[in-house]
């Protein structure tokens, strides 16, 4: 488990004072995969590089798995930081080091005997899916091949933790999926516990469990990504949504049923596998009412799906309360558009 208990970094040069983060407090679970995004500057990077003691809080406390990261001498850090893999945006690989010398160096450094280097590179070089390529210089290797070397590197030494500083911000979106199902796999197969910073909420949402959304140093808003993508509270948290769930003007369609003065629009919010139901067809079938269906989108998360729906209902006014109640009590979350 990570606790960020009241955490503030104030960098002081002579150009003056920047507060890259003010006042923020998170508690990571063991296990979960956790997002953090903000827009360039949002302090992100600084954040992140505090839980593995490349930053030190100006104010605050970092503890992972009950030690504070913070609070401790130079030997215990080096340490605790073993037990904490990072990767990076631009891989930080040794271009002069094949992928299997790579490998190996955290190894070294953590003065692992020779043979069981060597076992584990390979153990290594197989999970994330670059075997044949162990004598190749990270100049040979494509952008998606040279993050499984930095993933594969940031898990040499066995981390209860991986941190990605936005991993997949220079791949392309089919080498960024690929990579996110193997953080993914990681994940469930070692129970590695996941934090990664990015600005795509496309990212978010493939592969973390819950996210906080960071702007001017500080955590806006924090929740379950299903939560936070289906009832977005700040106006940048629902920009962010906006990137995967699409905008609103989306709904200026013509409305193709002629109102008889009882109609209104809603939108409906399907979660925890209600979008699979066939709840509209139930409507129609049970209520004397009309459904013009404006717009429908499902979206696929790491917890599962979820589903909007905006419909026009036309019919009596009594008809659409009662359509409405069952909907209501089959989960489904009923809004005025
Ligand atoms: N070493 C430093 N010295 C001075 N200011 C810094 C330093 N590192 C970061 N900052 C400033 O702190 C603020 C937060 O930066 P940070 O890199 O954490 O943001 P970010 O959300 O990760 O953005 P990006 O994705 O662009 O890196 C920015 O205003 C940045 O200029």
């Amino acid at each position: 488990m990570i606790q960020i208990n009241n955490v503030s970094k104030i960098y002081r040069s002579k150009k003056g004072t920047v507060t890259a983060v003010k006042d923020v407090s998170l508690t990571i679970e063991a296990g979960e995969i956790f997002g953090m995004i903000g827009y360039s500057g949002a302090g992100k990077s600084t954040l992140l590089r505090m839980l593995n003691g490349l930053e030190i809080p100006t104010d605050g406390d970092v503890i992972v798995n009950g030690k504070s990261i913070t609070k401790c001498s130079s030997a215990e850090l080096r340490k605790s930081r073993q037990k904490i893999g990072m990767i990076f945006q631009h891989f930080n690989l040794l271009w002069s080091r094949t992928v299997l010398d790579n490998i190996l160096f955290p190894l070294e450094i953590a003065n692992v005997s020779k043979k069981e280097r060597v076992e584990r590179a390979k153990e290594l070089i197989k999970l994330v899916g670059l075997e044949g390529r162990e004598n190749a210089y990270p100049s040979e290797l494509s952008g998606g091949q040279k993050q499984r070397v930095g993933i594969a590197r940031a898990l040499a030494n066995n981390p209860d933790v991986l941190l990605c500083d936005e991993a997949t911000s220079a791949l392309d979106p089919e080498t960024t999926d690929s990579i996110l199902s193997l953080l993914t796999s990681i994940n469930k197969q070692l129970g590695i516990t996941i934090v990664m910073i990015t600005h795509e909420m496309h990212v978010i949402q493939k592969v973390c469990q819950r996210v906080a959304v960071m702007e001017n140093g500080r955590v806006v808003e924090e929740g379950h990504v299903v939560d936070v993508f289906t009832h977005p509270q700040q106006e940048i948290t629902k920009k962010f949504v906006k990137q995967v769930r699409g905008t609103d003007e989306e709904l200026n369609q013509q409305v193709i049923i002629e109102s008889n003065g009882n109609d209104k629009t809603y939108r409906l919010t399907f979660k925890n596998g209600q979008a699979n139901q066939p709840h509209i067809s139930e409507v129609v079938k049970h209520f004397d009412i009309e459904i013009n269906i404006l717009q429908g989108k499902i979206v696929q998360t790491a917890e599962g799906s979820y589903g909007t729906l905006t419909i026009q209902l036309v019919g009596d006014l009594n008809n659409i309360k009662e359509a409405i109640s069952y909907l209501e009590s089959k989960q489904v979350e009923v809004e005025v558009a």
